[in-house]
């Protein structure tokens, strides 16, 4: 039922300058749609219209094809008749009640019966690891419980629409994993579409359906997760997805340097403003393939991490880093040789060009 269509909303706070631009969004039904962006690029702004917490300057949003908001018909939907389940990064539990009767609050409020109040409350605190701090009050649990509570309290509703705003930050790394893995199998049971917004391009690859990309108030890309890693729309995004970050070589003129090898090396081709290398994508040692480009490169440091190892190199004038996961023989001072067959495009205003092997797969 609930696709989530925005349509040209905006949103400036006071006549100032545009928190949201231009917004074309949907959320399919049944989508976990993560909102990625920097700080102030307008993600809470744009949950917090969906919620119904903010009106926005300009546009239409639409839940199921019910216009619930749109400044052109004059129609705005407050947030109690929206029927969503919101949790936002300040969890504004109720001090003077318990966590089992914060939990149980929006279920007494739909007039849900004791005996079901309860087991629901239970069920969404084992399912959130509060159970035990049940029967004590906010002020007496750390701030990852108190979001912990937060979620399960939406939760215990099953609402059919969850809107989530950095509901993970007060968690140390490893109960956000578990909250991570947590909420994508809830989202898989549930069928429940969710909007969460989050600075970190980890959390939306690993539990996103979708990512929406924003930056300065602006949409950047929407994609599936693992397509937008592949196929960044723009530099933008190719930056801002994926850890270490994409390598960019700017296509300038200096002879003998990386970004004169990659010209050549694609040559025929459109020439590219600037090249995106992943660090795992670049390779050292092995026979390149048929096809790679390939330069030497000079080791200048190996930093081993168990499980990966990251190689900062120097490749003819430009500095890289490569991940590998299998163990480096090299040392600081080695020649070797590096390749990759995964070289990003980009155009002078920064948009994607067709990477070589997309060419190849056309032709
Ligand atoms: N109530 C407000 N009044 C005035 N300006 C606001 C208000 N709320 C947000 N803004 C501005 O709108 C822009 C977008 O803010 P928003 O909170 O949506 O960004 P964000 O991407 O969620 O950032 P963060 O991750 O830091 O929360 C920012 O420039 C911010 O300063």
């Amino acid at each position: 039922m609930p696709a989530i269509e925005l349509s040209g909303v905006a949103k400036s706070y006071g006549g100032g300058d545009h928190a949201v631009r231009n917004l074309d969004l949907v959320v399919p039904d049944g989508a976990f749609m993560c909102l990625l962006g920097p700080s102030g690029c307008g993600k809470t702004t744009t949950l917090r219209m969906i919620a119904g917490l903010e009106q926005p300057s300009a546009g239409t949003i639409a839940v199921g094809g019910r216009v619930l908001d749109s400044v052109e018909q004059g129609v705005y939907v407050p947030p109690e008749k929206r029927g969503m389940g919101l949790v936002f990064q300040s969890y504004a539990l109720w001090p003077h009640l318990s966590v089992r009767e914060n939990v149980e609050f929006g279920l007494r409020m739909r007039k849900v019966p004791a005996p079901e109040r309860r087991s629901r409350a239970e069920a969404a605190l084992k399912m959130v690891h509060v159970f035990d701090a049940m029967d004590r009050y906010p002020s007496q649990l750390s701030g990852g419980q108190q979001q912990r509570v937060a979620l399960a309290r939406m939760l215990a509703v099953d609402p059919e629409v969850l809107l989530l705003d950095e509901p993970l930050s007060n968690l140390d790394a490893r109960l956000r994993l578990e909250m991570r893995a947590e909420l994508k199998r809830i989202h898989e049971e549930s069928g429940a579409t969710i909007v969460f917004v989050t600075h970190d391009q980890l959390e939306a690859l690993t539990m996103a359906t979708h990512v929406a990309v924003m930056n300065q108030g602006e949409l950047q890309q929407l994609a599936p997760p693992m397509e937008m890693y592949a196929r960044p729309a723009n530099r933008f995004v190719a930056e801002f997805v994926g850890s270490p970050a994409m390598a960019i070589v700017d296509a300038g003129p200096a002879p003998g340097g990386l970004a004169a090898s990659l010209l050549a090396h694609v040559q025929g081709h459109d020439r590219p403003a600037a090249f995106g290398i992943r660090p795992e994508a670049l390779h050292l040692g092995t026979p390149p393939p048929p096809g790679a480009w390939s330069g030497p490169a000079t080791v200048e440091a190996v930093l081993p991490a168990g499980a990966s190892w990251t190689v900062r190199l120097r490749v003819l004038d430009t500095e890289l880093f490569a991940v590998t996961h299998t163990p480096v023989e090299a040392a600081p001072g080695d020649t070797v040789t590096c390749w990759t067959d995964q070289l990003h495009l980009f155009d002078a205003a920064g948009l994607r060009l067709p990477a070589l092997d997309d060419v190849a797969a056309r032709a």
